[in-house]
C-alpha cells in the first residue's frame, strides 16, 4: 500500500490554476521527486499536502487516512514533516531550541503540569533531547549545538531546517528545495543524508528539487509538472527523456530552469 496518495488535487487562486489534476502515489522507503520549471506548481502541491491551501478538488490520503480535510498541526502529528524553500527558523535562537521545537507537535503535557515540572514532563523532557540529540548526530551538527541562527552560514541553516523536520520523528519527510542555494560539496552532504534518512531511519521522502544531479542521484521515481499539469512520471531518465517535459524547458537544459 502507499504511503502517500494525491488524487486529482487542483488549486486555483481566482484565474490562476496553480496545480490543476495532479495525482500520484509515493510507496513507503521510496524517494520522489516532484520537478518542473519555475511557476509550476511545485510548492503549490506542497503547500496543499502539509494543508496550508484549501485544495479546490481532489484528495489527499496518507498512511490510509483522508487528510484532506485535516489542519497543519494534525497532519504533523500523523508523521508528516516538512522544510521551506526560505528557510523558516527563529533567527535570534539556537540550533538546539530550534530543533526542541520541532519536537513541539509531540508535547502532551498541560501548562501546569510544566510549571511543576512533573515526572511525566521530565520524561518527555528526556525523550525530546534524546531525539534532538540523534538528529544533531546524524547531521554532524554538534560544533553548532548552543550557536545562534542568525550567525551561521547559509548552508548550515539549511541542514538545521532539515533537523528541524527530522526531529519531529516522521514517517514521510517532505523537502522543498534542499540543495537551492548549496554548493556542489553540500549538495553532495544532502544526497547522502537523503540516502541515509531512507536507509537508516526509515523515511519516505518527498522532494521539490531545480538540481538534477541530487534528483538523479537519490530519486527512485520523479513527477514532472508545468502550469500546474502533469507531464511525465517514471524513472528520472524516463522523465528527462519525455518530450514534454523537454518541451516545457525549451531553450534551458532540463534542471537548469531554475
Ligand atoms: N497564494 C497564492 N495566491 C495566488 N497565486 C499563487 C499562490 N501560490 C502560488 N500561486 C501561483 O501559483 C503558481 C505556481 O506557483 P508555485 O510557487 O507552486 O511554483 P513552483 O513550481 O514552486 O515555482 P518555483 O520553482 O519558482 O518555486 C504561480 O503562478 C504562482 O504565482
Amino acid at each position: 500500500m502507499s504511503l502517500l496518495d494525491v488524487n486529482d488535487l487542483a488549486v486555483h487562486f481566482g484565474g490562476v490554476k496553480a496545480v490543476d489534476g495532479v495525482s500520484f502515489s509515493v510507496d513507503p522507503g521510496e524517494v520522489f521527486a516532484i520537478i518542473g520549471p519555475n511557476g509550476a506548481g511545485k510548492s503549490t502541491i506542497f503547500n496543499l499536502i502539509s494543508r496550508i491551501y484549501e485544495p479546490t478538488r481532489g484528495t489527499i490520503r496518507f498512511d490510509g487516512q483522508d487528510i484532506t480535510g485535516l489542519k497543519a498541526h494534525d497532519i504533523a502529528q500523523l508523521g508528516i514533516a516538512r522544510t521551506f524553500q526560505n528557510i523558516e527558523l527563529f533567527d535570534h535562537s539556537t540550533v538546539l531550541a530550534n530543533l526542541l521545537m520541532g519536537r513541539h507537535t509531540h508535547k502532551s503535557t498541560n501548562f501546569v503540569q510544566d510549571i511543576l515540572f512533573l515526572p511525566k514532563v521530565r520524561r518527555e523532557e528526556r525523550e525530546h533531547r534524546h531525539r534532538v540529540e540523534e538528529v544533531i548526530e546524524f547531521l554532524e551538527l554538534e560544533a553548532y549545538r548552543n550557536k545562534m541562527i542568525a550567525g551561521l552560514p547559509y548552508g548550515v541553516r539549511k541542514v538545521v531546517e532539515i533537523g528541524r523536520a527530522l526531529a519531529l520523528g516522521p514517517k514521510l519527510i517532505l523537502l522543498d528545495e534542499p540543495a537551492s542555494g548549496l554548493s556542489v560539496e553540500e549538495t553532495q552532504d544532502v544526497a547522502y543524508w537523503i540516502e541515509d534518512m531512507r536507509r537508516d531511519m526509515g523515511l519516505t521522502v518527498l522532494m521539490v528539487e531545480h538540481d538534477m544531479s541530487l534528483v538523479n542521484q537519490v530519486s527512485d521515481r520523479v513527477l514532472a509538472v508545468a502550469n500546474g499539469k502533469p507531464l511525465a512520471m517514471g524513472t528520472p531518465q524516463e522523465v528527462q527523456a519525455h518530450p514534454d517535459v523537454q518541451a516545457a524547458y525549451l531553450g534551458t537544459a532540463v534542471g537548469d530552469a531554475a
